[in-house]
């Protein structure tokens, strides 16, 4: 069956489908990665965009489950070179093809990706409609003009209820704008005892829970488009030590003060050179984000620069210069993408245990407590439910 990829500015690619039937609209995005499809596939930061892989040859090696960072694809479309319909390798359990179908998300094969993607880099990320119809080009025109991209994404893909990873040491309060699942397991890897809770769970629900420190997560679509998450950690900058991934960097930021803008085709892949400006050395980064945090932006706050990007100059993390917070604008996790910074984590919970020695904590229950006496609501609230309990919503 044919499938069209059709541009804002005009292009319209022809090519051979796969996965779903229908029609769908999001803004088109590029990945630089060789490998790690079904990492970006399920990596909610995707919600809402169609993904066109520049590596020539994908599903190759199939999916596996196990290797989801969430708990479903959010691509609105999957744009490929050539699509291997019989994947090789003793993990695959089914194809890409499969699981494209299984949740309605199309693909198209067969077309010039390089082209597409030189495109993009020239004109910046456009909105684009992927269709198997046979409407006719004016008419896919006039409907690519009249759907608006998705926005709130963070609220589609973030948990609906609080649930727990138990762990024996450090509490660590993820907030979910629409984590990768290698963040908190590179959490409990540590022995941390993670909470994961809502991207709208208030200041006060998040003392209730007594944390020691906390992990604000990736997530798809402007970080502006979720100004409560900015305001909870205004009120919690201080009180606990912060680390923010992605968009957990950008809102930190903005909660500093500082401002975020939209880069013309973003960072997606598996090879961002990132240096550290403390010790000059360079990282090799898993990266995938449209956003960046405005370098002018940071004069006047009580930011300062840690890293930046080598290619572009982009700031790449940022830390607090009085409080326990720092942020990176690319994923220590990695999933798909090089382990280098993954000892992230490490410093985390090393700020996490000076943090606690310079400022020695309440018992839990008096926390608890005295949290309650503030007129906070019921400990049923913010109670977590079953291990391992996900409400992801639906698309
Ligand atoms: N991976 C992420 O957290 C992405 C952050 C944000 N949605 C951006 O595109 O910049």
């Amino acid at each position: 069956m044919q499938a069209r990829l059709l541009l804002e500015d005009g292009t319209l690619f022809t090519g051979t489908a796969f996965g779903s039937e229908g029609e769908s609209t999001g803004e088109v995005v590029f990945n630089t990665g060789i490998t790690g499809y079904q990492e970006v596939l399920s990596d909610p930061s995707y919600c809402g965009q169609i993904v066109t892989m520049t590596y020539p040859l994908i599903g190759n090696y199939g999916i596996t489950r196990d290797d989801f960072e969430s708990i479903r694809p959010f691509v609105h479309g999957f744009v490929v070179r050539e699509h291997e319909t019989v994947p090789s390798n003793w993990r695959a359990e089914y194809s890409v093809d499969s699981l494209l179908k299984e949740y309605g998300i199309i693909g198209i094969s067969g077309i010039d990706t390089r082209m597409l993607t030189r495109r993009i880099r020239h004109h910046g990320v456009m909105k684009g409609l992927l269709t198997t119809s046979n409407k006719s080009v004016a008419e896919l025109m006039e409907q690519l003009q009249a759907n608006p991209l998705m926005i709130d994404q963070v609220s589609r893909v973030s948990t609906k209820s609080v649930f727990s990873c138990p762990g024996s040491k450090e509490r660590v309060v993820v907030v979910d704008f629409g984590a990768k699942t290698g963040i908190i397991r590179d959490l409990s890897s540590r022995g941390c005892d993670v909470v994961v809770v809502p991207q709208d769970t208030t200041a006060e629900q998040i003392r209730r829970l007594a944390p020691d420190g906390i992990m604000l997560s990736n997530g798809p679509g402007d970080p502006k488009d979720v100004p409560h998450a900015a305001k909870m950690i205004s009120e919690i900058l201080g009180e606990y030590p912060i680390f923010g991934i992605c968009l957990g960097h950008q809102l930190l930021a903005l909660a500093c003060g500082a401002d975020t803008e939209k880069l013309k085709f973003g960072h997606r892949g598996g090879n961002h050179p990132v240096k550290d400006l403390k010790t000059n050395r360079c990282y090799i980064t898993s990266q995938n984000h449209g956003y960046t945090v405005n370098d002018a932006s940071i004069a006047g706050t009580e930011l300062e620069v840690t890293h930046i990007n080598n290619n572009d100059g982009t700031i790449e993390g940022l830390k607090h210069k009085k409080h326990a917070a720092f942020s990176v604008q690319y994923h220590p996790e990695a999933a798909p993408g090089p382990y280098d910074s993954s000892y992230l984590f490490d410093d985390f919970i090393a700020m996490i245990r000076e943090f606690k020695q310079a400022k020695p904590a309440l018992p839990r229950q008096a926390q608890i407590s005295a949290a309650s006496k503030q007129g906070l609501e019921p400990a049923g609230a913010a109670a977590p439910a079953s291990k391992g309990e996900l409400h992801y919503a639906k698309k």
